[in-house]
């Protein structure tokens, strides 16, 4: 199992600063959750942890790597699903897999392997000659799923996975993420604006304008009985 500390991470798109100062750690094989209103930065953070964007500030290691001074091995051990979709829709569900395995050197037999492996894991062996058209949102995301673990990352980034399934999709996918983390000690950073996305013992970071105003899980931010969504309030008005 693999966890990722981040220091000192900062980053600006010219004179807008979109993250300040971040210093956090994931909690190696489980589902951390990072939350934050539209706008808060979790797609530029995700797009730091992929290198996406060069840092400018501070450093982010993944298990003994550091992305700055190894970057190769650090991004080896990462798979990422963005939150706007890049499956090719008139493609099948293999090809798709195929063409992101090819891209990324994976010999066709060991594909292929992997391939048949991910897509049962995903239960999606069935659908495999299918045009990714004709399946729903949440499978197309599994198949996004699929494609990002065909390389065999400790690590799988989701940026807003969920967005723009309905709530029992979104829900469906959420209880899908959190499988493959328990039974394969997957580490996982699920992004989402979505409370109800986020459960009670999650380690949980919560981002608003650019800035962490608080680590832990919704337990044990929560004070006197409140939910999650009033502890968010709470949080983000005394870093206003
Ligand atoms: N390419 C860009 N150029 C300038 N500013 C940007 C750019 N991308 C994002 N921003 C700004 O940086 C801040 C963080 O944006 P980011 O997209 O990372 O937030 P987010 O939490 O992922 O929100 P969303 O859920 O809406 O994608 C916002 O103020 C946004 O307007």
């Amino acid at each position: 199992m693999i966890g990722l500390a981040a220091s000192g991470v900062s980053f600006a798109y010219g004179t807008r600063q979109a993250l300040s100062g971040l210093d956090f750690s994931l909690a190696p094989g489980r589902f951390n959750a990072l939350l934050g209103p539209n706008g808060a930065g979790k797609s530029t953070l995700i797009a730091l942890l992929t290198r996406l964007y060069d840092l400018q500030e501070g450093d982010i290691r993944i298990g003994d790597c550091s992305i700055r001074a190894q970057p190769r091995r650090a991004l080896a051990q990462i798979g990422v699903v963005f939150q706007q979709s890049t499956l090719d829709l008139d493609l099948s569900v293999e090809q798709n897999l195929r063409y992101h395995a090819a891209l990324h050197g994976l010999p066709r037999g060991v594909a292929a392997e992997r391939i048949a492996l991910e897509l049962a894991r995903q239960q999606l062996a069935e659908r495999r000659r299918e045009p990714v058209r004709a399946l729903n949102g949440g499978h197309r995301r599994r198949v996004e799923i699929a494609r990002a673990l065909l390389h065999q990352p400790q690590l799988l980034l989701l940026d807003e996975a969920s967005a723009g399934l309905d709530p029992a999709s979104r829900q469906a996918l959420n209880q899908h993420v959190r499988r493959l983390c328990a039974e394969d000690g997957l580490t996982v950073l699920w992004t989402t604006h979505l409370f109800d996305e986020v459960q009670a013992d999650d380690p949980l970071l919560i981002l608003h304008r650019g800035r962490l105003v608080a680590r832990g899980t919704a337990a044990n931010l929560a004070e006197g009985g409140e939910d999650l969504s009033a502890s968010f309030a709470r949080l983000t008005e005394v870093a206003a």
